[in-house]
C-alpha cells in the first residue's frame, strides 16, 4: 500500500519543543493566551520543527495547476482554457495571489501537474502526469497509478522547497472545474449529500448549480468510490490538483515543514491526505474559512479552526498567503516581546501553561 510507504517517513511532533514553546508563551508579558490560535500555531510549529526557536521568513506557495474533464458537463462559468491563462500569469505577477504574495513576501511555485495544454513558462515534463483528467460523468477521472503519481509530485515539490530552505509553505491551486471535483470527493469522504457539499465555485447560476449537483450525484452513484480508500475516491471523482496538494501535505509531514491550507479545494486535499495518513494532520495548519458552503464541514472534520473569516473564495492560495503576515506577527511577539519580569509586572500566581484557558 502506498500509504504505508508515506506513513513510515512521518515522525510525531516533538513534544519537548512544544512544551518549551508553551512555557515560553506563559512568560511573555501580555494577558495569558491573548493571541488565541496564533499561540497554538507557534506551539504546533515548534513541534513540527523540533525546536522552540524558529523563524518563518522564507515562505513558499506551491500552486497545483490541472484540468478536469468534467467541465464538459457544463459545471463551470468559464472554459478550461482559463486554467492555462492564469497559470501563465502566475509567472508574470499578474494574478490575484501574485499581488498578495508580494505583500506577504511569499515565493510562488506554480506546478503543471495535469493541465490540458502545455504552458511553456510553467510546464515541466517530469511533473506532468497527464493532459487533464477524463470526464468523471462518463468514466473514472484517472487511474489509481495516475493519482499516486500526482501525489508524488506534491511530495517532490516539498522536498525541493525543503532543500532550498523554505520554512513554511502555503497551498494553492488553479484548475477550472476543481470545485466540482472537490465537492464530489468531499461528499464521498464525509458521507454527505452532494447538495450540501456543493457551491457556485467561480460563479454559477442557480440552474448551473443544480446541474453541478446532479452531475456529482450521478457519478458517485454510478462509480461507488470506496470512502475508506481516499486514493480510490481521488481517482474516480477527484482531480490531479487535489492529488498533488494531498502530496504537498504529506511532503510537509515527511520533511517537517508546516503547510497552510488555503480554501475549499485545498481543504479537501488536506482531508484526502489525512484520510490516507492520519499522522500528517499535525503538520497542517488552517488559514481562512472559504465562503464555499461546505468549507466549515471540511475544516471541522480536520479539527482546524481558521484564523481568518472574511468571505474569501478565490483559490490560487490567496487565503493561505493572507494568513502568513498574521502568523508572522504572532511569532514575532513570541520571539521579541519582553517577559513579565522584564516589564516589571508581577503575577499573583505563575501558571505553567497546562491550565485550561
Ligand atoms: C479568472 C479566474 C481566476 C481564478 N483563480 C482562481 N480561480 C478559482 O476558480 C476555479 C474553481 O472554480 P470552478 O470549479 O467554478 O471552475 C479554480 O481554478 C480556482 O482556483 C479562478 C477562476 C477564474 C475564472
Ligand atoms: O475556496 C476556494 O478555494 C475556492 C472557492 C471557489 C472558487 N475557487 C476557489
Amino acid at each position: 500500500m502506498e500509504e504505508t510507504r508515506w506513513k513510515e517517513k512521518i515522525k510525531p511532533l516533538d513534544e519537548n519543543a512544544m512544551e518549551e514553546a508553551r512555557a515560553h508563551w506563559m512568560t511573555v508579558g501580555k494577558p495569558l493566551f491573548s493571541l488565541g490560535s496564533l499561540e497554538d500555531a507557534v506551539i504546533q510549529i515548534a513541534g513540527i520543527k523540533g525546536t522552540s526557536d524558529f523563524e518563518l521568513r522564507k515562505r513558499g506557495l506551491i500552486i497545483m495547476c490541472a484540468d478536469n474533464g468534467v467541465v464538459e458537463e457544463g459545471v463551470t462559468q468559464t472554459g478550461q482554457e482559463v486554467t492555462a491563462i492564469v497559470a501563465d500569469n502566475f509567472t508574470r505577477g499578474e494574478t490575484s495571489v501574485c499581488i498578495m504574495a508580494e505583500e506577504a513576501k511569499v515565493d510562488l511555485f506554480p506546478v503543471d501537474v495535469g493541465m490540458a495544454t502545455d504552458v511553456p513558462s510553467v510546464t515541466k515534463k517530469e511533473y506532468k502526469v497527464m493532459y487533464g483528467t477524463h470526464n468523471f460523468a462518463k468514466e473514472a477521472a484517472m487511474t489509481r497509478e495516475e493519482a499516486v503519481e500526482a501525489i508524488e509530485v506534491g511530495i517532490q515539490m516539498v522536498k525541493k522547497c525543503a532543500e532550498a530552505g523554505y520554512e513554511i509553505l502555503a497551498t494553492g491551486e488553479m484548475g477550472i472545474g476543481n470545485t466540482t471535483t472537490s465537492s464530489a470527493v468531499a461528499s464521498v469522504l464525509l458521507g454527505e449529500d452532494p447538495k450540501v457539499m456543493t457551491g457556485k465555485g467561480a460563479g454559477l447560476t442557480k440552474k448551473g448549480l443544480r446541474k453541478k449537483v446532479q452531475v456529482i450525484r450521478e457519478a458517485v452513484e454510478r462509480m461507488q468510490p470506496d470512502k475508506t480508500d481516499a486514493i480510490d475516491v481521488l481517482s474516480k471523482v477527484g482531480g490531479l490538483d487535489i492529488a498533488g496538494l494531498a502530496g504537498v501535505y504529506l511532503g510537509g509531514a515527511i520533511y517537517r515543514i508546516p503547510v497552510l491550507i488555503d480554501g475549499f479545494i485545498s481543504a479537501v486535499a488536506a482531508l484526502v491526505a489525512v484520510r490516507m495518513v492520519p499522522e500528517c494532520a499535525g503538520y497542517i495548519l488552517p488559514s481562512h474559512l472559504s465562503d464555499e458552503p461546505a468549507s466549515r464541514k471540511i475544516l471541522d472534520a480536520l479539527e482546524k479552526k481558521p484564523f481568518l473569516t472574511c468571505g474569501m473564495c478565490l483559490g490560487e492560495g490567496t487565503g493561505a498567503v493572507a494568513a502568513m503576515p498574521l502568523l508572522e506577527m504572532g511569532l514575532q511577539v513570541y520571539r521579541k516581546m519582553g517577559t513579565f519580569d522584564d516589564i516589571h509586572v508581577e503575577q499573583y500566581e505563575v501558571l505553567d501553561g497546562k491550565e485550561e484557558r
